[in-house]
């Protein structure tokens, strides 16, 4: 599940009983991918007021290719329930011909996310409102059934801190006025939580929320 990028593309491309020539466009893929996320996290770090260059070394990724098989009963359906991703930041691309992704803004309201060639979809998750201490939002999304065909969409996921490394808010973004939202954890704990909770849309992080004390 939470792989280093090598052993996740070998990983994937072995699921996909993939030739060599697609594993090797599948591996060109994954590593430009990958830069791109470790760079936008980069920025994104920078913004924040972090002057740190290895923040994100060695977090892991998945890679995931997302096929529905969309039919005329399930057109009107929802293809994938509503949830927040679980890690820090998600590059999504998606079908470039059929429409479905549908993101909820602050009101609470849907909204519809058009199919548009030569883009990639970034956003952020559940372990990016943790690090930011509050400040990054993380997007619930989910995916409508518009008509009786195939969508394919290809979701590359930077989880978390690897094994017991602590998800936790960035230092610089912590002090009197602004104290630490949630506890520390590892992203693995994290992810079993949502998944024995079945709180799969950012709901989970209540239950690493830091108590106030009376
Ligand atoms: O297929 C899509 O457009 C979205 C998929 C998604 O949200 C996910 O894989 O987490
Ligand atoms: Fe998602």
């Amino acid at each position: 599940m939470t792989w280093a990028l090598p052993t996740a593309v070998h990983t994937f491309c072995s699921q996909l009983d993939a030739s060599p020539r697609q594993r090797e466009v599948i591996e060109m893929y994954a590593k430009a991918v990958h830069e791109l996320s470790m760079d936008l996290a980069g920025k994104l770090a920078q913004s924040m007021g972090s002057i740190r260059t290895d923040l994100f070394e060695g977090w892991p990724c998945q890679f995931r290719i997302n096929k529905y098989n969309f039919t005329p009963e399930t057109v009107g359906s929802t293809g994938v329930q509503i949830h927040t991703d679980s890690g820090f930041l998600t590059i999504l691309q998606d079908d470039e011909n059929v429409g479905g992704l549908e993101v909820m803004d602050k009101s609470g309201t849907f909204v519809v996310v058009d199919p548009e060639p030569g883009t990639l979809l970034v956003n952020l998750g559940d372990v990016a409102t943790v690090w930011s201490n509050g400040r990054l939002c993380n997007v619930k999304h989910r995916v409508q059934c518009k008509e009786a065909t195939i969508r394919v969409s290809i979701a590359s996921f930077m989880l978390g801190p690897r094994a017991e490394a602590a998800v936790e808010a960035l230092a610089e973004l912590v002090d009197s006025e602004h104290p630490r939202l949630y506890t520390s954890f590892s992203y693995e704990y994290y992810r079993k939580l949502r998944q024995s909770t079945k709180l799969h849309a950012g709901e989970a992080l209540e239950l690493v929320r830091v108590q106030p004390s009376h």
